[in-house]
């Protein structure tokens, strides 16, 4: 694995490899970008929590994006976890491997590119880290030990990145009425954390960080680092870039809650484009079901006039399927 890693052997090229060079409709070059529009930011210190839950639910209708501010998660932190995931990928190429397979399971995986055993047209130029985090603690004993303090940030983020998402959700459950405490236990129980590094590239105008896709679960908190804009979200065929707002997270639906809500709350598709210069990095925290979690949509949302348009199917199953057969899958997963 080691010598697969972009960040591995990228200072070493002054063009990208033909492997990295996307088909010419999915190159960032050739993209229209959304001149007009921004993805929303609320302010969750604000006095009004009508007010932030409608914000929310119209944000996410609209793009299934938004920002959040005055979140409640010290910067120290933020900055403190950046700064320890920033070290993993700088560290040597053989040690990144030896902190990252401490489980025979697999739970911590170090991948490049995608991650799938079966390539995409054109790979990814990004490494990530990826492991779970549960609440209980389960799987810590194979989280990198190094950098020194890992596990004690790492866990202390996620742990507040939980309490975070689980406000979020509540505000969410409160602005479609789906009763108190929706989204807690089961449909949150298996959160995981992906820190994504981006090295520079020598050609941004061919490649691409990630591709376009929607996450497969019921919500993502995402940090980036500040001062570089990457991220895009795709809304009526053009792509609007999420610039980095010092302190802030992006908030995203997942394909479970659009599901959940019987498409009213929509999983937008977005994808990272590369830069020159400098690498990127950014924090992604998932809310995963449990496996056996049934996902369908919520009863309180299907009446006569409102039938359900998507079956209901276990967490495990539907993640397999969606996986599997990507971009085609949701057409064929509607009732
Ligand atoms: O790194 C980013 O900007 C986005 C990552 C992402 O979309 C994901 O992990 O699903
Ligand atoms: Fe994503």
């Amino acid at each position: 694995m080691d010598h697969k890693l972009v960040s591995s052997w990228y200072n070493h090229h002054t063009s990208v490899p033909q492997s990295y060079v996307q088909p010419p409709e999915r190159r960032p070059c050739n993209a229209v970008l959304s001149t007009n529009k921004k993805i929303p930011v609320i302010d969750l210190g604000g006095q009004d929590r009508d007010d932030i839950i409608r914000n929310i639910i119209i944000s996410s209708e609209e793009y299934g994006f938004f920002q959040v501010v005055n979140h409640g998660v010290a910067k120290d932190l933020m900055e403190e976890t950046l700064r320890i995931f920033k070290e993993f990928h700088a560290m040597p190429p053989n040690e990144k491997v030896i902190e990252s397979s401490k489980d025979p399971n697999g739970s911590c995986k170090l991948y490049t590119s995608s991650g799938r055993n079966v390539e995409d047209v054109a790979k990814y130029w990004k490494d990530s880290l990826k492991h779970p985090c549960p609440p209980s603690g389960e799987f810590i004993q194979y989280w990198p030990e190094k950098p020194e303090g890992y596990r004690e940030i790492v866990g202390k983020y996620t742990q507040e990145l939980r309490v975070l998402g689980l406000r979020i959700l509540d505000l969410i459950s409160e602005g479609l009425s789906l009763g108190p405490n929706y989204f807690v236990g089961e449909l949150s129980e298996n959160p995981v954390v992906i820190s994504h590094h981006y090295p520079p590239c020598p050609e941004p105008s061919l490649t691409l960080g990630a591709s376009k896709h929607k996450d497969p679960n019921i919500l993502t908190i995402l940090f980036q680092e500040p001062n570089i804009t990457a991220l895009q979200v795709l809304k009526d065929g053009a792509w609007i870039p999420v610039e980095p707002i010092p302190n802030a997270f992006v908030v995203n639906m997942g394909f479970m809650l659009q599901v959940i809500t019987n498409g009213r709350l929509i999983g937008a598709e977005h994808r990272v484009i590369t830069n020159a210069s400098p690498s990127r990095h950014t924090i992604a925290y998932f809310i995963n079901p449990s496996k056996e979690a049934i996902i369908g949509p919520a009863k309180s949302l299907i009446s006569s006039t409102s039938p359900p348009i998507y079956p209901s199917m276990a967490f495990g199953e539907l993640l397999q399927n969606f996986l599997n057969k990507g971009p085609y899958f949701e057409p064929q997963f509607r009732l």
